[in-house]
């Protein structure tokens, strides 16, 4: 159909979505599973009744479940009419329409157009049962449990239900249930302010409850004209009392409606599909559908099994950024969702994506640190630690409540500044009796105070203090139970949210463990510096102070993310929020029972249903995970969740798929966007790049490979700084592939002398790195006449990893027999197998050697005084001028963090790496330095920092990165190529 702008909105639509679309019918229900265009054809429905029917858009009422949602599809109707007339269509969520007749037309029924909406009521339970009582509608069952299951008096709720009604009247305020209860009133007395309405539409049916039925029948009342859409296998928000029978009751009270169903899915690959299926099809009850796949197959979803929860997030973290690099970018930080069964599930993950520099925006909810709990509790940390801190105290004096209100407060601001005291010590004195006249604070509340808040923080604060020479100090963790048990906060937070409560609490404790974390992983002094002799430091074992100032900077760092506007930024949401929404990939992490079916709730069906909603908000790419612990270093064990237990092991691959040319193809055709050519591909990935999801084990029973191979990643950083490593093991790693080749140019690492010097533990200089190295090499033994130099190992690589090298090219027989064949592409015959195989990397002694051949660049003047030149670094301990310690005896770990890691421009990586990484990750360094080359290894710079002249000399072995003409190795790699490896 021609709309008048010429747009053809059948064109995007398929033979059931144009049925619904142009339907005849007064009444129609479009009920279909998830993506198969319901929304679409909700939109473009709008749309056809405008523009086709002539139904004015004033005339029409189109409620969505979110303002987000609302959004959207104005905009869409927007598109499609080209000429403004989408801004006449009445479209919000149910609440905001409500809310626009009641300023309108509220007058009729006594409510004053300056309505205020939204007030706090205690107590909780009945705060609940009025909601309820209020989201029924016309339904009539006003008897409800309370959270232990209690049935509750209704009578006594009767009656506080009228007092509230009543005060909110009083005061003209209507709370957030009274938008809908009140409007359902309006229209039933005053039929005539919706007499225009011809037509109204509704998304997301099944999550409409009681009150709002029966708006939607009071809308249309005069033409009882109504479309929905819906699909009862996405009903999540029984909760909140939506009820599915409402499906029924639209069939009973408007018959002959045109049921359509759509039975194509747009959104998913099949396998995604088949497995989302195969979870909601074990609801035997549910109302059956068909959903067919359009697109692809792809790849099979993954389940993920990790260690704790903290490697779950370093491993999301770690395969979004594979994902990116090996999609060349094709797939950005925008595509990623991580959708989460509660909102306190989001704290671990958060901090591995601030701490890699990650910008991320956070639906459904705040931030961890921006969660009003949590900033609650850190307040009170905060003046324990320092309480001279103003604004913290003056913000927790009087939570929980303790009788002093706002006026208080600011009178005892400014009799503190007028006497130049802390709010604190005046306070303090106060309570002490040493101070009365000039506040108003009355002696009740100086008790309260003084009992409250003054002694219980002052002996806390002994308790913390090392130096208060008490015994044993209190420890973080200690200390957090300690304040949530004397401030009876869970009391507090179940009386100040009600049904809220539980996710917050759930966030409290998710606080504690973070405190647990936070001590397990800073016994030591880890971030001491290094000691200057003459120059004395000051201890820093305040644990107190560092996790608080390591929380700043990680909150300071969410803040600053909020200024990143139009920067691609990876979504956590809870799936709740998620509904409706789509992202190429998905990743649902802690699919464990009591997550994901939730620990308390009633209705196992709807838990299917959640878990059933987040896998079909993928595209592309749908990854699951459970982690073994909850938290990392202990925790409590986990189950994987019965939703997930029941399907063939078949439905998921145990990890990451290996993302060659064929399945990036795959990935790039369901989403239907270009894959960038091979060698800009290359070209965007930093040498030693792992291309397989390797970083941690399949079994989680098993080391993690990253900590003990030293293989080079783009993986998570490690969570502890790594301690400085022997170097021979380092060289080993350098030296990979390339025995027996002097190398032809300078490289960065040979210009060590112009590096700056890293101030921390586990780093050294390049230059020193180098000396002991030759040192090492020298004090080595030479192999007996008619012996040959022990050979080593070229590749430390376990076998199951996959060579950069063999990316997109389909290796095969990796690790039955120990060879990587990596299969040739038609046009590159002209280099000979041979050429490149078991290529033996030269001595790292013997590449110092060649680089003294070079001329090094004059040496800049001394960054440090000389006079200083004989400090010595701390907790890093360097090796001494002369190992002593043979190659062989080297240690096993590979020390892979190197900090002299040199500038690159960081082209293809937009986001702006902030030094402020929550203390958590690297030390402070050149905000040039993009987050790829902070990790990437010493070896890994002879690949991309070439200097000198390329070419080889005749008599070496050529490496096998480099061809015959001297190309460098990145541009090797983009060339097509034959390459064996063997594995000795
Ligand atoms: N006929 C079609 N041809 C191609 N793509 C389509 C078609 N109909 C819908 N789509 C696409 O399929 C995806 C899902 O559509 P939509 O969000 O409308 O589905 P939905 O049924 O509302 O999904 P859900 O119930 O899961 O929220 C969108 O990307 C949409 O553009």
């Amino acid at each position: 159909m021609q709309l008048a702008n010429g747009n053809d909105i059948f064109k995007s639509l398929n033979k059931a979505q144009c049925r619904a679309v142009s339907s005849e019918a007064p009444t129609v229900a479009i009920l279909a599973g998830p993506g198969s265009g319901k929304t679409h054809t909700l939109t473009s429905r709008v749309v056809w009744l405008i523009d086709h029917a002539g139904i004015p858009p004033q005339d029409v009422i189109v409620a969505t479940f979110t303002n987000k949602a609302s959004n959207e599809m104005k905009a869409r109707i927007g598109n499609a009419l080209g000429d403004g007339r989408e801004r006449g269509v009445i479209i919000g969520t149910f609440h905001s329409i409500a809310r626009r007749y009641l300023v309108k037309y509220g007058r009729r029924i006594g409510i004053d157009p300056k309505l205020r909406s939204d007030t706090p009521l205690e107590p909780p339970v009945a705060r609940a049962w009025i909601s309820r009582r209020k989201a029924k509608g016309t339904s009539d069952e006003h008897t409800i449990r309370d959270k232990k299951g209690r049935s509750v008096e209704s009578q006594a709720l009767e009656k506080c239900f009228q007092e509230y009604q009543g005060q909110l009247e009083r005061s003209n305020l209507l709370d957030y249930d009274d938008l809908l209860v009140r409007c359902v009133e309006l229209l039933r007395t005053f039929p005539q302010c919706v007499s225009n309405i011809q037509t109204v539409l509704i998304d997301e049916y099944q999550d409409t409850n009681g009150v709002q039925y029966d708006l939607m029948k009071l809308f249309a009342q005069k033409h009882r004209r109504v479309t929905i859409v819906g699909d009862p296998d996405q009903s999540i928000y029984g909760w909140r009392s939506a009820e599915i029978k409402n499906l029924h009751r639209l069939l009973r009270e408007y018959p002959g409606t045109d049921e359509i169903s759509l039975e194509e899915n747009y959104r998913s690959s099949s396998c995604i599909l088949d497995t989302a299926l195969q979870v909601i099809q074990q609801d035997q009850e549910r109302y059956k559908k068909v959903l067919l796949p359009v697109r692809d197959k792809g790849t099979r979803p993954v389940l993920r099994k990790l260690k704790s929860s903290t490697d779950e997030a370093d491993w999301i973290v770690s395969e979004i950024k594979r994902i990116r690099l090996l999609s060349g970018n094709m797939i950005d930080f925008d595509d990623f969702a991580i959708l989460l069964r509660s909102a306190s599930l989001s704290r671990h993950i958060e901090s591995t994506l601030g701490r890699e520099g990650i910008a991320y925006r956070m639906v459904g909810g705040f931030k961890f640190y921006e969660r009003t709990e949590i900033k609650i509790i850190l307040d009170y940390m905060r003046v324990i630690h320092q309480p001279d801190n103003n604004d913290a105290f003056a913000r927790i004096i009087n939570v929980p409540k303790r009788g002093i209100g706002e006026i208080t407060i600011r009178a005892l601001l400014e009799e503190a500044e007028r006497s130049s005291i802390s709010l604190w010590q005046l306070v303090d004195k106060h309570c002490r009796g040493q101070r009365r006249a000039k506040t108003n604070i009355r002696q009740q509340t100086e008790n309260a105070l003084s009992g409250s808040l003054i002694k219980p923080l002052s002996n806390l604060r002994e308790r913390v203090r090392l130096d208060a020479g008490l015994g044993t100090p209190m420890n973080l963790v200690e200390l957090v139970q300690k304040l949530v048990h004397d401030l009876k906060f869970q009391d507090y937070l179940e009386a100040t949210y009600g049904a809220e409560y539980e996710s917050r609490w759930a966030n409290v404790q998710e606080f504690v463990t973070l405190t647990e974390e936070f001590m397990r992983q800073n016994h030591g002094d880890d971030e001491a510096l290094p000691t200057i002799d003459g120059v004395a430091q000051a201890s820093d074992d305040d644990l107190l102070a560092r996790f608080l100032s390591n929380v700043s900077l990680a909150s300071d760092k969410q803040t600053e993310e909020k200024d990143q506007e139009g920067k691609p930024l990876v979504t956590i949401s809870t799936i709740h929020a998620a509904k409706g929404l789509e992202w190429p990939v998905v990743f649902i992490p802690a699919v464990y029972n009591g997550s994901i079916p939730h620990l308390r709730a009633d209705d196992h069906n709807e838990e299917r249903r959640l878990l059933y909603v987040a896998m079909t908000r993928a595209k592309a790419l749908l990854y699951l995970s459970c982690p073994q612990y909850t938290a990392s270093g202990g925790g409590k064990t986990t189950e994987l969740s019965s939703f997930v237990d029941l399907l063939p092991s078949s439905a998921f691959l145990p990890k990451g798929p290996s993302f060659d040319r064929p399945i990036m193809s795959s990935v790039a055709k369901i989403l239907s966007r270009e894959l960038p050519l091979d060698s800009v591909i290359y070209k965007g990935i930093p040498s030693m790049t792992a291309p397989e999801d390797n970083l941690f084990p399949v079994d989680p029973n098993q080391p993690v490979n990253s900590h003990t191979t030293g293989e080079a990643s783009y993986g998570a950083w490690p969570r502890k700084r790594q301690k400085l490593q022997h170097p021979a093991k380092s060289v080993q790693v350098a030296e990979e592939s390339v025995e027996g080749w002097v190398a032809p140019y300078k490289t960065t690492m040979q210009k060590a002398a112009s590096f700056t010097v890293p101030q921390a533990a586990g780093f050294t200089t390049a230059g020193a790195h180098m000396a002991s190295v030759a040192a090492a090499e020298a004090s080595r033994p030479a192999p007996a006449p008619g012996h040959s130099a022990p050979r080593r190992t070229t590749s430390t690589r376990p076998p199951n990893q996959r060579s950069l090298l063999g990316y997109g090219y389909g290796v095969t027989n990796h690790d039955k027999t120990k060879e990587v064949v990596i299969d040739p592409r038609a046009h590159a015959p002209s280099i000979p197998k041979r050429a490149f195989s078991t290529p033996a990397p030269p001595s790292y002694a013997r590449r110092v050697a060649a680089h003294k051949e070079y001329q090094l660049p004059p040496p800049p003047a001394p960054a440090i005084d000389p006079s200083l030149a004989s400090h010595k670094l701390g907790a890093a301990k360097l090796p001494a001028g002369k190992p002593t310690v043979r190659r062989d005896e080297a240690p096993s770990k590979q020390y892979s963090c190197f900090s002299s890691s040199p500038t690159r421009p960081s082209a293809s990586t937009p986001v702006s790496v902030d030094p402020k990484d929550g203390g958590q990750g690297p030390g402070k360094e050149s905000e040039d330095i993009s987050p790829d080359d902070r990790r990437r290894p010493a070896a890994s710079f002879h690949a991309t920092t070439v200097a000198g002249s390329l070419g080889w000399r005749p008599g070496t072995k050529r490496p096998a990165s480099l061809g015959r003409s001297g190309i460098t190795p990145i541009e090797k790699l983009n060339k097509p190529y034959k390459l064996t490896i063997k594995r000795s």
